[in-house]
């Protein structure tokens, strides 16, 4: 006689045998224990899936309590007070970006004149975190909490907004630099798309929604020929992945500014250098080698022509920054949805003097007071162009934008930085 185990689990169904005198009841039994086995069944299966899906959001959320580097009653009353205005009609900002060059540079020109800021930086290892870090301290100093995360983070940005209904977004968190995108450009289109949406998106649901100024570039006139360059101007034939995905990035904030009713502002900025500036860029590098004895590289464009840069200054800049934060008028979504149309606005920050290669060495020199190795050699097809310049007069109508410093006053205060910084020691900068 088969157990019940057996009738209930046949190990075979073949060998299910029938006994023909009690077929009818051996039918209703056979059927009531297959709708009871199928009915356990569903009820183990529901209580494992249960089971598994509150593993997995504790193990979610477990992690996330374990090792973020953010969150928690102190790290949100940091953010709340350095997000405090000082002044009236002032406003809270949010800038992306905040211990990197520019970044820096903006959030403490906002701070000292009585606005809101707070930072959020991911300190990448692109160039030496540590210059990052040590403008980080320059901000912590001046009451400016940078929130060390990343711009993909969706969570931590919309907790950001939870906290603090900011005014407007400073975006400068970018992957920067032309030709590193030969080598690794996934970190172009992860932090220059990837992150533009993810910022884009928690602010087009914020509620009130920030007005966002964002970092574009003069890259974007890519192989253009007609000088000076200005905004209407085609931008369609970028020369690296680099100034590719700042184009795409202008294409997409406008697509936040017509569906969400966004704010926008995209400014391109013209080869900006000056004191806590970016290692990678070659004025900077330029410094460092020609301190230290060792040779640099020149580029030079086709037929020897020099190459050339419309090079601006930081403080010129930083305030076509804040001017275009002063008028980037509000957005008009809420929601998530559009109330209305918002301004979209795309400016020149350029110098409008461009300077040729060789001649930045020259100015360095004499402010270093060391001859350089110069190493000429044609200009790699590696995303440079042979010459920036930018018009900038729909700035200097739309923002009252007017630099005033040019590559051999701004390179003096940059040399002038870099020794007190790094140190000078038997014509070795010390790092
Ligand atoms: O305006 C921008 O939107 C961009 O500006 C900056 O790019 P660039 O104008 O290319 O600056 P940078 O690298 O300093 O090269 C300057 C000159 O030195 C030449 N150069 C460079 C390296 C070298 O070894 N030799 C050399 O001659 C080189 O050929 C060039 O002619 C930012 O890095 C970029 O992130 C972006 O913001």
């Amino acid at each position: 006689m088969p157990s019940l185990e057996e009738e209930l689990f046949p190990s075979t169904p073949g060998k299910f045998k029938i006994d023909r005198g009690h077929t009818m009841n051996r039918q209703f039994n056979r059927c009531f224990a297959s709708t009871s086995t199928m009915f356990l069944w569903a009820l183990f299966l529901i209580a494992l899936t249960a089971s598994y899906l509150s593993f997995q959001s504790f193990v979610d959320s477990g992690s996330r309590y374990f090792t973020a580097s953010w969150g928690g009653i102190q790290w949100e009353k940091q953010i709340r007070s350095s997000a405090q205005i000082h002044r009236s009609k002032g406003m809270s900002v949010l800038v992306t970006g905040a211990a990197g060059f520019v970044g820096s540079h903006v959030s403490l020109a906002l701070k000292k004149r009585g606005d809101g800021v707070v930072g959020i930086d991911n300190f990448n290892s692109y160039y030496d975190p540590s210059l990052k870090k040590a403008r980080k301290s320059l901000l912590n100093s001046r009451g400016i909490f940078i929130v060390e995360g990343d711009i993909n983070d969706a969570r931590l940005i919309a907790k950001l907004f939870d906290i603090v209904a900011f005014t407007h977004v400073m975006h400068l968190a970018a992957q920067a630099g032309v030709r590193y995108a030969m080598e690794n450009p996934h970190s172009y289109v992860h932090s220059n798309i990837g992150g533009l949406v993810t910022l884009l998106e928690a602010c087009k649901t914020a509620n009130p929604q920030p007005a966002v100024v964002w970092a574009s570039s003069s890259s974007v006139y890519g192989l253009n020929e007609k000088v000076p360059f200005s905004e209407s101007d085609r931008t369609d034939q970028p020369a690296s992945l680099y100034a590719a995905t700042k184009k795409a990035g202008e294409e997409i904030t406008h697509t936040y500014n017509h569906i969400y009713g966004l704010s926008i502002t995209g400014l391109r900025f013209f080869t900006v250098y000056g004191p806590f500036g970016r290692p990678d860029m070659a004025y900077f590098f330029f410094t460092r080698n020609i301190l230290q004895g060792k040779p640099i590289t020149i580029f030079r464009g086709k037929n020897r022509v020099d190459l050339a840069r419309d090079f601006t200054y930081i403080d010129d800049i930083v305030k076509g920054c804040v001017a275009s934060l002063d008028t980037s008028g509000k957005s008009t979504g809420s929601g998530g949805k559009k109330r209305g149309p918002a301004p979209y606005r795309i400016f020149n920050l350029g110098n409008t003097s461009p300077v040729t290669v060789p001649t930045l060495v020259h100015i360095l020199e004499r402010h270093l007071k060391v001859k350089a190795k110069r190493n000429v050699v044609d200009m790699p097809g590696n995303g440079d162009v042979p010459f920036t310049h930018a018009n900038i007069s729909l700035a200097q109508r739309e923002l009252g934008y007017k630099p005033t410093t040019d590559l051999e006053t701004g390179l003096k205060k940059f040399v002038k930085w870099y020794l007190t910084y790094y140190g000078y020691n038997r014509g070795k900068a010390v790092h």
